[in-house]
């Protein structure tokens, strides 16, 4: 007879290349960037942007600075993924649940680990994108991705998605605790939240009924209208952040990172605030980098190596970064909680 059917775990990140050769880097950024929710504009505007532009020009680029943080296990996003995944089957039960990890883009692939759950006749599936805070570039492009494979089964699945989860406490207790282990210091200058940036266009087109202005007005509380403001979350999760690490809130500073083209990107943008923090005076400043789960080239090169070096340049003194929240055990703790309330 058949055993009780169990539920099925998807948890997805962003994606990585094969190697770090170029000709996979290059394969890589192609898929990401012509997905029509991370570049929002026309196919063909794209397609030549992409296969004309940032391919073949960033791709050098950014091979090397993946050679920076590859190791034997391969990029840092995938083995920090696996073993998130290997801890979360030691706490659920294997008789209840199926655990399965994806990327995004390239492997391994959201495509897999549905089949994976399909084969093991799982009565329902919950997939988590890996990323804190809503926006449509990133758990939007997991959970369409989902239901386009889905909506070819013969029979539909129950899927649920859990769309974001930055104010889980133990997602706080998580980064408490990782930042604890980290360092115990408390006598910085400033502390700084940088989350990574998207075009101000997707924050508009995301917005309840034009509730959205971009401006702090809008994004200095979460309402029912701007719950899925990916600024107006980053907002939100700097202040749970605060609250929950005891941090002096006059210290306290959100920007957002990494953009991309010449079009305005959410702001203030981190370099900017580096360089007014270091023109006030600030010598020894604290980074986090909580729109990430896993440390990866956005979180080491860029916050870690990159910004380090702009501070120091405009006079600071010592530039710290508290890791991400990996596969520590209170972040593994959140993921089953959330694999529970949602079961
Ligand atoms: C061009 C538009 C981009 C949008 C919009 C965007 C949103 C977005 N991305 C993440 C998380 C990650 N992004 C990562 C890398 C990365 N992102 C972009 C562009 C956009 N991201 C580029 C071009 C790159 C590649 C950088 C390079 O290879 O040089 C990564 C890191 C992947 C890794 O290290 O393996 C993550 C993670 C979020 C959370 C987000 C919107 C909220
Ligand atoms: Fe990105
Ligand atoms: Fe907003």
């Amino acid at each position: 007879m058949d055993k009780v059917a169990k539920i099925g775990v998807l948890l997805v990140n962003l994606g990585t290349p094969d190697s770090t050769a170029v000709p996979d880097v290059r394969k890589y950024l192609r898929e990401f960037l012509m997905d029509e929710r991370v570049i929002d504009i026309p196919f063909l505007s794209r397609w030549f942007l992409v296969n004309g532009i940032i391919a073949p020009f960033r791709s050098p680029k950014s091979a090397a600075e993946y050679r920076k943080v590859w190791t034997d296990r391969g990029s840092p996003l995938l083995y920090h993924t696996e073993d998130l995944r290997d801890k979360l089957r030691l706490k659920l039960s294997p008789a209840d649940y199926q655990v399965e990890i994806a990327m995004r883009y390239q492997s391994p692939s959201i495509e897999t680990g549905l089949e994976a759950l399909r084969q093991a006749k799982v009565k329902k599936i919950i997939v988590l994108p890996l990323f804190p805070q809503y926006a449509s570039a990133t758990n939007g492009s997991v959970i369409q991705k989902v239901m386009e494979i889905v909506r070819k089964w013969q029979v539909l699945p129950s899927v649920s998605y859990i769309a974001k989860f930055m104010d889980h406490p133990l997602f706080l207790e998580a980064w408490k605790r990782v930042t604890e282990e980290y360092t115990l210091d408390r006598d910085y200058d400033a502390y700084l939240f940088s989350y990574h940036g998207i075009p101000e266009r997707q924050i508009t087109k995301a917005s309840c009924n034009g509730y959205c202005q971009l401006n702090n007005k809008c994004c200095s509380r979460q309402t029912p209208s701007n719950q899925y403001c990916y600024r107006a979350q980053c907002f939100h999760t700097s202040r749970l952040l605060t609250e929950k690490l005891g941090l002096p809130a006059e210290k306290v500073h959100t920007s957002f990172q990494s953009r991309l083209g010449k079009d305005p990107w959410i702001q203030p943008y981190t370099e900017e605030t580096i360089k007014t923090l270091a023109a006030s005076g600030a010598k020894k400043v604290l980074a986090f980098s909580p729109a990430f789960v896993a440390d990866c080239l956005e979180t080491t090169v860029e916050v870690g190596e990159e910004y380090k070096e702009v501070f120091e340049e405009a006079g600071g003194k010592q530039w710290d970064l508290v890791p991400c929240l990996n596969s520590h055990e209170v972040w593994v703790d959140c993921v089953k909680a959330l694999v529970e309330e949602n079961s």
